[in-house]
Parts: structure tokens; sequence; C-alpha cells
């Protein structure tokens, strides 16, 4: 399946992307799908007509169509953890009938979320209040899919928050909880305990640091703790009151939760009919995915560009750069995302992989990467496929000049890494400037854009919630697409145990309870170290 791609990539090393535009003015239009006013432009890549064909040749070929359908029609998708994948089911309460084990899910997921509204209407309202009065903060405590989400989801919707303000607790570091903590009231904030499996060893140390903090301010723990999580045995055993709980089950994954309870907290700043907005982006993207031919799917689409750079043409890295200062923590969000579910070595049936595995993701919004990392996406050695996010509007029409600016950094970016800069055009630049000789020659050289670099458009009017719902959509079922391609399961992470597990393990080994002689020479020398600092 990979050699008749390889076999095309070879054909185009030497090709220049511009030259795709010259021989077909319809390009742009032709190489890029849309989804209402929203638009995935792909065609300052390599792909041409049979590139195209021959990925979506890959695409039947892995069965895409029967996994997906499989996947919303709630088969044991997950199979190294026996259960389904049905995250989508969170964002269509309203759907048909969904049965796992026998049973419909959908009355359930409609009771939790009629649940969250009450209460975050409560909270907002001020009906709700904490020992001191009506709440004014809210910290959400938990880490990975039970942090990212959400955190990353308040952020990029700020301008639609009229809840209490939203803070994000979750490294096991005591300066994340401390230099929260400051300065919020105990007696009026509420503590959201978002953990899965309410057993994660960061989530719990900084949950019993909150309740410790908020006991000795006076503040009701009773009152002012709330938990979201699969495991209501634990919840209670922590001493939250169950009208308090918002429960979820094991068919949704962590990184993929921020649809259901995990999403209390944004549901609280946005409001609930702002989440509404947000859950009906994220199914109008489930439709869209699950109705669009392969060339008109825009997931499709954008997994088979990402097949196409990493795993034909080898660019083990991808950038994504929103040109939205509220959408900083996209990158952290789709690195859980896609790092956590396609970092694999070996496929469903454990055998090898025998591509590379899901990229290395990263990104910063723009302008600001530009004056960082671009002089290495433009002139360094390697290649990186980068993703381009962007409104056409802002939120802030008195500063519109700043979006113009903004758009058009975004733009020119795109442009320069497709066109590059010749050798002769960067003489004739520097001829225009007076320079001559050798100083010009020497010069010249450092001021040579290789170009012919790919990158990809997805331009929407505005951030809208309904907007954010579709884009994170979009990605989780891009990295669905890929996982299947490549023969992955994408929602286990066993990768992520052994380094806990060691930790478990070496906790004792700091305090001198246990030995450290049977650690390797590195590790031994570092205990050493810290122990001499904590006697
Ligand atoms: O929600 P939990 O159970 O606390 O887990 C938090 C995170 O930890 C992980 O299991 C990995 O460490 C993630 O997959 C998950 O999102």
């Amino acid at each position: 399946m990979w050699t008749a791609l390889k076999d095309l990539r070879s054909a185009t090393v030497t090709r220049r992307m511009r030259s795709l535009f010259e021989e077909n003015p319809t390009r742009a239009r032709d190489f890029s799908v849309s989804l209402g006013d929203m638009h995935f432009d792909y065609s300052k890549t390599q792909l041409d007509d049979s590139i195209r064909s021959a990925l979506i040749d890959l695409c039947e070929r892995s069965n895409v169509a029967q996994r997906r359908d499989a996947m919303f029609s709630g088969g044991e998708i997950n199979q190294t953890e026996g259960r389904a994948v049905l995250h989508t089911a969170l964002r269509d309460p309203d759907g048909e009938e969904l049965l796992v084990d026998g049973a419909d899910i959908r009355p359930g997921i409609r009771q939790t979320l009629d649940r969250m509204k009450a209460f975050s209407q409560a909270l907002r309202s001020g009906e709700l209040v904490g020992a001191g009065g009506r709440i004014t903060d809210v910290i959400n405590i938990g880490i990975g899919g039970s942090d990212l989400g959400p955190a990353m989801a308040v952020l990029a919707l700020s301008p639609y928050h009229d809840g209490p303000r939203c803070h994000f607790v979750s490294n096991v570091d005591g300066a994340h909880i401390s230099d929260t903590l400051k300065g919020l009231d105990p007696q009026r904030t509420l503590v959201i305990v978002a953990s899965k499996s309410f057993t994660t060893i960061e989530t719990m140390t900084n949950a019993f640091t909150a309740r410790d903090w908020m006991r000795a301010g006076g503040g009701d723990p009773k009152r002012q703790f709330a938990a979201l999580s699969t495991a209501m045995d634990k919840t209670d055993d922590f001493g939250i009151p169950q009208d308090q709980v918002f429960g979820f089950e094991d068919w949704v994954g962590g990184r993929y939760s921020i649809w259901g309870p995990i999403g209390l907290s944004l549901m609280i700043a946005i409001g609930p009919d702002g989440f509404d907005q947000f859950l009906a982006g994220g199914r109008a993207m489930d439709e869209h995915f699950r109705a669009a031919p392969w060339g008109q799917n825009m997931p499709v689409m954008l997994a088979l560009v990402g097949i196409w750079h990493n795993q034909v043409c080898g660019h083990g890295t991808r950038a994504v750069l929103p040109y939205d200062q509220r959408l900083i923590r996209l990158s952290a969000y789709f690195q859980q995302l896609e790092m956590e579910s396609n970092g694999k070595q070996v496929r469903v049936d454990g055998s090898a992989l025998d591509v590379s595995s899901g990229p290395v993701v990263w990104g910063e919004p723009g302008t600001n990467g530009q004056h960082a990392f671009f002089q290495l996406i433009h002139q360094g050695t390697r290649v990186i496929p980068c993703e381009f996010l962007v409104a056409a509007r802002g939120h802030e029409p008195e500063l519109q000049a700043h979006h113009k600016l903004l758009v058009a950094n975004c733009f020119a970016q795109s442009e320069a890494l497709m066109l590059g800069r010749s050798l002769d055009q960067a003489r004739a630049r520097m001829q225009a400037k007076g320079l001559t000789g050798e100083e010009l020659e020497r010069q010249a050289r450092h001021r040579v854009f290789p170009g012919n670099r790919p990158s990809t458009t997805l331009i929407y009017p505005m951030l809208t919630p309904d907007i954010l719902g579709r884009i994170i959509a979009l990605y989780e079922h891009r990295v669905f697409v890929e996982g299947v391609i490549l023969g992955i399961n994408s929602f286990d992470q066993w990768g992520v145990e052994l380094g806990k597990e060691l930790a478990v393990s070496l906790h004792p080994v700091l305090d001198g309870c246990d030995s450290v002689t049977d650690k390797d020479g590195s590790t031994e020398a570092l205990v050493r170290y810290f122990r001499t600092f904590n006697t």
C-alpha cells in the first residue's frame, strides 16, 4: 500500500509547489474542503490528483468507513481495554437509541447534561453559595484529559465568559496549586476534582491540599467541592456529596472527555447555552465526517495530508500554529490528543508498525512564533509541515487594525513557506540596496529561502463556541483516521504506565526508607544529590 505513495513522493521531490498553481488555476478551490463557513485549504502542499487518489485508496483499503461506523455505533474498538469509544454520543444527547451492553446510553447522557446545567446555573446565579457567600472562583483540579481540554477551551472562549472566574491546577509541583490559591477566598471558591479514575496521584495530591486550604480558611468542602469521574465509590470516599458528582462511563477516553462532565468548568464559564453551541459544533463535524465522500471530508483530508507528510515524506514533526492568542493552549491539547493516541509502536494485533507512528506535534500562536522558531521552519534543514488556524474576524471590533495585521502575517507565512526566495532573487534585492562584489555574494546566501515547504490553513469566521466545537471534533476524527490507517488502537495509552510505576517506587527511596543501591548509577546519583538537600 505504501509503495505506490512512496513512488509518487520520489517523483515530486524536486517539483515546485508553485507550478501546481500555474498548471491549475482553480487549484485553491480544488484542493480545499468546506463545512458550512469553515474552510480547510491544503493546496499549498504537494498533493495533486494522483497523490490524492492514492491516499484515498489507502483510506478505502484501511477500512476507515467500517471503523468509523463501528465507533459511532458503540463497537468495542478499543480492543486492548475492551471498551467502546463513544465520546461522540456526549455531543449528541438527543440522538437515536445507542446500545452499550444492551442498555441505551442516551437517557443517562441527557440526565447528566441536565444536572450539569442546573448545577452551573445555580452557581452562576448565586443560588448555590459557599460558606462566605456567592462563588467567585472555580478551580478545576485534573491532569491530562481532565485538564487540557477545559483549560484550553475556557481560555479560547474568554469573550463569552459571564460566570465565575475559572482556574486550572494540574501539575503535582506544589508551585501550581500554591500560586493558584494565592488571592482566592476559601469561603467563595468551588473546587472541581476532575479525574476519570479518581486515583491519579497528581490530581489527588492537589485535591487534598485544596481541601486542607479550604478547611483552614473557613470554607465548607461539603458544599464547595464537586467531582467529575467514572469512579463513584472513590468520590464517596473523598466525601463529595453525590448530588455534586457528575459521572461518566469508561467509553469516554480522557483526552476525548471535554464534551461531558469534564467540560463542567467550561459550562460554568460560558453558560449552558454556550456549551450547547459548543456541542452542536462538534455534532456538525460528526455528521460531516459520517456523510461526506472522502475527497470532500474535512477530517479525512486533514488526516491524509498528515499521513502524506509524516509516513510518506518522512517529516516527523507537525507545527500547529493558531493565529489566535486565545488558542495558546491548543497545541498542548493537540499534543495529548495526537501523541497519546497515535504514539504507538505496534498495531492492534501486536505486530510491529512498518511506518512511523504519529508525529511530534508542537506549536505556539502567531505572531509570537514568528519571532522565535519560524527561522528554523523557513531556513532550517528539516521540513516542518505547518497547520495554520485563523479567524476572519476577531472579537475586538475596536481593534480591527490589529486583526488585519494578524491575518496578513498568517497568510504571509504560508506564502513565504511555499514561494521561498532563490539566490538570484536574494542577489537582486541586495543589489537594489547597493551591495556589490564579494560582500553581496557573501551576504546573499544567508538570505535564501528554500521554499516549497508545505502548510495548510483552516479559516473560519470567528472563534465562537460552535467553531471551537467543530475544530476539536475535526482533530479528533483526524487522529482517528490516521490511527485506523496505521492499524493501531488510538484509544489506549499504555506508554504512560512505566514512568508512573517507577515514580511510585522512587518515592520512598527519596525519603531514604527504601534502598537506592538497586537503581542504575545515574538514578542513584540523582537520588543521593536530592537527599543531601533534604535531610
Ligand atoms: O482523568 P484521570 O483518570 O485522572 O487521568 C488523567 C490522565 O492520565 C492519563 O491516563 C495518562 O497519564 C491520561 O490519559 C488521562 O487523561
